[in-house]
């Protein structure tokens, strides 16, 4: 797929990783309408993009993708402001260990139930991508973050399950799933700060600085080749700064 005019709709699109996700986009040629639930950071995130890559090329609207009004709000606007809706990146997620963190795996489902109605050739759409970002902590297990990393082991079965449905791959549809480790988000540096609820920060940091951490930009070039390679569907990029980019056979 070549994103030039194309449009895209990334959640937690105000920082970290999101905000990688979105600027490359924008920087090959897409429009794109970023969520937060963080206002402030948003409209700075937005004004910034705006100066870079046009005022009408970028939008940015406070939703949760917690709550199915905010975030239908957002699928319309989307629409309505680029006339189209090809790519979606359900980025938005948090650290930490609460029960109610199971909304890290809901919430990106409530997304990409909206986005279909908006992408399936047979709802009006054009076809076009959906990438789930969950995590190396989806693929293998963490000691000190247990419903981390069973919400981002979730998130990643139901994408390559949805991406294996037959009437989707003939609506135009592709479903993939990112899987960073570490990267330089206020996520990790909150383990560091001894600022989130993993179950042992201090242990948790050690692991962290062995594993290593990579830069945001590095993780969006593995988001733009799932977006882009149309070959891939049901994908999943294992991204670590040791061993770089890993499609994996499961
Ligand atoms: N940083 C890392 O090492 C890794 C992060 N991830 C995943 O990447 C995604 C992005 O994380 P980071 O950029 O690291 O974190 P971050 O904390 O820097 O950015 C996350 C953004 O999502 C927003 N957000 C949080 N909850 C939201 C909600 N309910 N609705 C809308 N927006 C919401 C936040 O306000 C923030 O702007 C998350 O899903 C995370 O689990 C995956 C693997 C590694
Ligand atoms: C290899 C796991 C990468 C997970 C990266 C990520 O998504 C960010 C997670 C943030 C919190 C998860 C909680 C604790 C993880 C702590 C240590 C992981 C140890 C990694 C390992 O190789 O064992």
């Amino acid at each position: 797929m070549n994103v030039a005019g194309k449009a895209a709709l990334v959640t937690g699109g105000a920082q970290g990783l999101g905000k990688a996700f979105s600027k490359i986009l924008l920087q090959n040629g897409a429009k794109v309408l970023f969520t937060d639930i963080k206002e402030d950071v948003g409209h700075a995130t937005l004004s910034e993009f705006q100066k870079d890559y046009g005022q009408n090329n970028v939008v940015f609207i406070k939703a949760d993708v917690t709550s199915q009004p905010q975030m239908e709000e957002s699928f319309q606007l989307a629409k309505s402001s680029f006339g189209r809706l090809d790519i979606v990146v359900n980025n938005a997620g948090v650290g930490g260990e609460h029960d109610d963190n199971w909304e890290r795996c809901k919430g990106p489902i409530r997304c990409t139930r909206l986005a279909l109605n908006y992408l399936r050739r047979d709802k009006g759409g054009q076809g076009g991508v959906i990438v789930n970002i969950s995590s190396a902590g989806g693929l293998k297990p963490t000691q000190y973050g247990p419903v981390y990393s069973g919400t981002k082991a979730g998130l990643l079965m139901y994408s390559r399950s949805l991406a294996a449905n037959s009437d989707l791959q003939q609506s135009g549809v592709r479903v993939n799933t990112l899987c960073p480790s570490f990267a330089d988000t206020s996520l990790v540096a909150s383990i560091r700060d001894n600022e989130t609820t993993v179950l042992n920060n201090e242990k948790a940091w050690e692991q962290v600085q062995s594993v290593g951490i990579m830069p945001v930009e590095y993780v969006a070039e593995g988001l733009f080749e799932l977006v882009t390679d149309e070959s891939k569907n049901g994908a999943v990029l294992l991204m670590a700064k040791a061993t770089g980019k890993k499609y994996l056979e499961m």
